[in-house]
């Protein structure tokens, strides 16, 4: 019976069926102290024991290892890591080749450039030294070629600006002099076949002046064209006429008319005879004329459509009539997600540039995820088209359709359309999304199973209106107390905030933070349960109930169970649809995955203010960028917290320069529109500041949001973008030798990293090649916290590997799929741009291990810039260290200390000292000091921290320059 009770319980429940706290108002948060004696007591012990377990640092080889992690495991962690470590693999050979191919590429453009550079010295030289009398020697060692393309094929190609039309330069080899001497035009024949390797030269094949055409045009690739030549015309002072738009009529040229003065290339002789003819067009120029601004000879060559090049293929059904989506005035938001039979895709790489190539017509932007598993989409589409990509995602091969393999008719429940579209203007001010990302996964739903369970048997896929209907049965059952009804147990599997904000009635929240965790929750709910008892579950969209659909009938034997079709989305668009008039059995928020966090379906605030313990149904991100929390708030504190989530975050963001959101970047609201805040305009100096430095490359934001999804509670821990390109510029200055005191997740090693390659280009190379221990630059990070080293590792493995840009981000965006794989063994190395060494060292205890480096007689060459953001409570022991030993940090080196203004409290350390009298009975009227007061832990920290920026300001050995951005950060140059 008690499975029964607690599948009625009351829907505002501040307990969950785990037991859980819903959501902790602030006194229970703060509630939670450590004792102040036993914190001091504890460091001193540990920093005892640690400086006896730390011996390793100066018999750490020198190694790289970047080996793959172990995948014997038979844990459901351990298959997604062997099936990310493939995915990853491959993506990286294919990055790897095509890196390989732009360095080709570009190497082979520098090589010409050079060539062309010395052929114009040449050119001066034999300008300067020739007589007025032109002999064929004095030939400039250069042709110019104007090329011109057609208007169809501009059109076509959409082709602008510089591609229309342009000149080239082509090398003219010593043969074309032997050519002019022995007899002109009519020994070509023959000399061609003496000259066979002289076909690299543009003027002297046509395979390689197409090559040399394609590298200025690049788009003339993806057409099939014909070439033809003519002479310039020149005005009379010898200048070459551009030719007008339009001149270059297609018809003419296909018509291969003469008397243009054109004739077309089609052989390697038409190639040569046509420069040839350049040639004694300029000799001739050049002996009629005196002075002439001619100062090549010159080929105006003609690009042209084939006219008998085969045509395109015709466009699918779905695209012919298509609107113009840049007109629609309204963008659609929908869902969809498919399982696809038979061992799902078998190729997800290519799927999904099928995905980009096909969707690309539709401008559709959002978020889509492609596995062996299958897809699972968030987009927004324009309305125009919505209909026609409705179409392509559905139709049939025999109709011109490419994806019915994929989606097709294995899109569960079709496609979840959002009833209402949204205004351009609207969206563009607050875009939902901004691009399209097509990602390739290992799972579009992480599940942490050892293998797959069967996707397409996962029990009843229940309407909407007869959910509706089963739901208002139980309820009428349960106010009516029927004993022997068979209630259904109605299970909400979405995370604790999502739950929070909105739920059916009768439902039981599984309150997990992650979905991974769902598996002990239901086996744990669920235990006591006849196995034919009526289970419902629930979702957002309806996908994660495919998965605990799946585990309830197949891992666990449950023989009754159901799942809403289509997810709260499906229900809430047919109940209005089709059954307005029915009261909604769903409450209160729908939290939704894209900028616009809630769809509202009923007015019931249920949700809890993480801060005040009140009712609302706002949920919002804190508006610190460094702790980035999901959070439910309601509208006074929004108001009075500036939309943090603590007096903490909000000290970070009124008294330290960190980084808001950037000028025109959406921000994560909550779900109230009348709340929006105009992205256009910056109300103070720090976003403005923000606003106007240089951006940080996309692997930086994608460092936060992997630390926001893999280690929320460090989040705010990480330096952020502003602190970030700070700590880069800085090292970028040095020779670029950087020790960084806790790595966490990488963020600062990242940047100063990128400062040290910097360095190592612009400063001179050293012997050594790589920067490392002994000297170059060279970034050695102190950890202690394995599970921080393993994502820091990986992060500074993706930026080796692939730099700084969208590869990057997109390789370490699979990092927040989870799980997180411990650091293993006790250091780990990589090379950056190929100049700049990158060590992790776990150690027990940073300080120790400084300590210890400062004492000994290593191999270590000294660091320019010691960052110091370990443990806050013995900055000047660090100092110490770090100050007096010129064999760690050169003399006239900085240490950077973070978080002096701890969160803006060091100003009430500064005035009012601490006083423990404050615990018991705090004082004050005002409502956010009071609230300040109740933090201890964070006033006896401040305190700390003003003890030590008090301390290194006297300190003799060094000059301070505090700088109020983000937290606070100490330049603490060593005399
Ligand atoms: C503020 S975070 C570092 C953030 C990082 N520098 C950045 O900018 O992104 C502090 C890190 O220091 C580590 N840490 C704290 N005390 C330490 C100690 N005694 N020895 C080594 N690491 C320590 C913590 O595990 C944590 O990962």
């Amino acid at each position: 019976m008690s499975f029964l009770l607690a599948s009625v319980m009351p829907v505002m429940a501040r307990r969950s069926i785990q037991g859980k706290i819903l959501a902790p108002t602030f006194a229970q948060i703060t509630n939670k102290r450590v004792p102040n004696r036993s914190i001091s007591a504890f460091v001193l012990n540990q920093r005892h024991k640690q400086c006896k377990l730390s011996p390793t640092f100066l018999k750490q080889p020198l190694y790289v290892s970047n080996k793959p992690g172990d995948t014997s495991s038979s844990s459901g962690a351990a298959y997604h890591a062997s099936a990310n470590q493939q995915i990853v693999a491959r993506r990286n050979e294919i990055n790897r080749q095509k890196r390989q191919a732009r360095q080709k590429a570009l190497d082979k453009d520098r090589e010409r450039n050079l060539k062309l550079r010395n052929l114009f010295m040449e050119e001066k030289q034999n300008d300067s030294s020739s007589s007025s009398s032109h002999d064929s020697s004095s030939i400039p060692p250069m042709f110019a070629v104007k090329v011109v393309t057609c208007r169809t094929l501009r059109l076509e190609l959409r082709m602008n600006g510089r591609e229309k039309r342009g000149r080239m330069f082509v090398e003219r080899p010593s043969i074309f002099s032997a050519m002019q001497n022995e007899g002109g035009e009519g020994e070509v024949e023959q000399r061609v076949d003496d000259a066979s390797d002289d076909n690299e030269y543009a003027c002297m094949s046509l395979k390689a002046l197409k090559q040399t055409i394609h590298e200025f045009f690049r788009r003339l690739k993806k057409s099939t064209y014909i070439l033809s030549a003519s002479l310039p015309i020149l005005d009379e002072d010898g200048n070459v006429l551009t030719s007008e738009e339009g001149d270059d009529d297609d018809q003419n040229i296909n018509d291969n008319n003469s008397s243009l003065g054109m004739w077309r290339l089609e052989t390697d002789e038409d190639v040569q005879n046509a420069f040839l003819q350049a040639e004694q067009f300029y000799q001739r120029h050049q002996e009629e004329n005196e002075s002439t601004s001619m100062k090549r000879p010159t080929l105006v060559i003609h690009v042209t459509k084939d006219p008998d090049a085969p045509p395109p293929p015709p466009p699918p059904p779905y695209l012919v009539g298509m609107p113009d989506p840049l007109t629609s005035p309204t963008m659609t938001m929908l869902s969809f997600y498919a399982f696809p039979p038979d061992g799902g895709i078998s190729d997800p790489e290519s799927t999904a540039d099928q995905l980009k190539r096909l969707w690309r017509p539709f401008r559709a932007l959002g978020r889509v995820y492609v596995a062996k598993e299958g897809v699972n989409a968030q987009m927004s589409v324009p309305t125009n088209v919505l209909s026609n990509f409705l179409q392509c995602c559905t139709v049939k091969p025999e109709e011109g359709g490419e994806l019915s393999h994929v989606l097709g008719t294995y899109m569960e429940n079709g496609i979840n359309i959002d009833p209402i579209p949204v205004n351009m203007e609207e969206f563009q001010a607050k875009p939902a999304f901004k691009n399209l990302h097509i990602r390739v996964r290992s799972q579009i739903v992480a599940d942490g199973f050892a293998t797959p369970l069967d996707w397409q048997s996962a029990g009843y896929d229940m309407p909407p209106l007869e959910w509706h209907q089963k739901l208002k049965e139980a309820r009428e059952a349960n106010e009516k107390g029927v004993d022997n009804a068979p209630l259904p147990i109605v299970l909400d599997c979405r995370n604790d905030y999502e739950t929070q904000v909105g739920k059916f009635e009768l439902a039981e929240p599984l309150d997990t933070e992650n979905f991974r965790d769902s598996w002990d929750v239901l086996k744990d709910r669920l235990k006591d349960v006849p196995k034919d008892a009526p289970v419902m579950t629930y979702c957002t969209g309806g996908i994660r109930c495919v998965k605990v659909n799946a585990y309830l009938t197949q891992e666990m034997g449950m023989t009754n169970v159901s799942r809403l079709a289509g997810g709260i989305i499906s229900y809430d668009r047919t109940l209005n649809e089709q059954a307005p008039a029915e009261e909604s059995m769903f409450k209160g928020v729908n939290y939704v995955f894209d900028s616009r966090m809630g769809r509202r379906i009923t007015d019931d605030q249920l949700g809890t203010c993480y801060t005040c313990g009140s009712k609302t149904h706002l949920v919002s991100n804190c508006k610190n960028e460094n702790c980035h929390r999901r959070m439910v708030q309601c509208e006074n504190c929004v108001d009075s917290l500036l939309g943090t989530c603590s007096e903490g975050c909000k000290g970070r963001v009124v008294n330290a320069g960190m980084v808001p959101k950037r000028k025109g970047e959406a921000t994560n609201n909550d779900v109230d529109e009348t709340r929006q805040e105009s992205d256009e305009v910056y109300t103070n100096v720090d976003d403005y500041s923000s606003g106007y430095s240089s951006s940080s490359p996309s692997l930086f934001r994608q460092i936060e949001l992997n630390t926001a999804a893999l280690l929320p509670s460090g989040a705010h821990m990480v330096s952020g973008a502003m602190q970030g390109s700070l700590l880069k510029m800085l090292a970028s200055q040095t020779s670029g030798r950087v020790l960084e005191i806790g790595s966490f997740t990488g963020y600062a090693t990242a940047c100063f990293l990128e400062g040290a390659a910097i360095a190592g280009e612009l400063g001179e190379r050293k012997e050594t090649g790589i920067g490392g221990r002994e000297g170059g630059p060279f970034v050695l990070s102190l950890e202690r916290d394995r599970r921080a080293l393993g994502i820091a590792s990986a992060h500074i493995k993706a930026m080796s590997e692939l730099g700084l840009d969208e590869d990057a981000a997109e390789e370490a965006s699979k990092l927040a799929d989870g799980p997180i794989v411990d650091f293993e063994g006790d250091s780990v190395s990589f090379t950056y741009k190929g100049i700049a060494g990158c060590e992790f060292l776990r150690v027990n205890d940073a300080l120790a291990t400084v300590e210890e480096m400062a004492s000994s007689q290593s191999q270590l060459a000294p660091f320019d810039i010691a960052f110091v953001d370990a443990d806050k409570t013995r900055l000047m022991d660090y100092v110490d260290a770090l100050a007096s030993n010129d064999r760690l940090l050169k003399k006239g080196g900085l240490i950077i200390v973070d978080n002096v203004l701890w969160k803006g409290l060091v100003l009430d350390a500064n005035n009012n000292g601490y006083d423990s009298s404050d615990e018991t009975s705090p004082t004050g009227s005002n409502e956010e000091k009071a609230l300040l007061k109740k933090n201890r832990r964070a006033r006896k920290l401040a305190m700390k921290m003003h003890q030590f920026n008090s301390e290194v300001v006297r300190d003799e050995r060094v000059e301070v320059v505090m700088m109020p951005i983000r937290d606070g950060l100490s330049l603490i140059r060593k005399r």
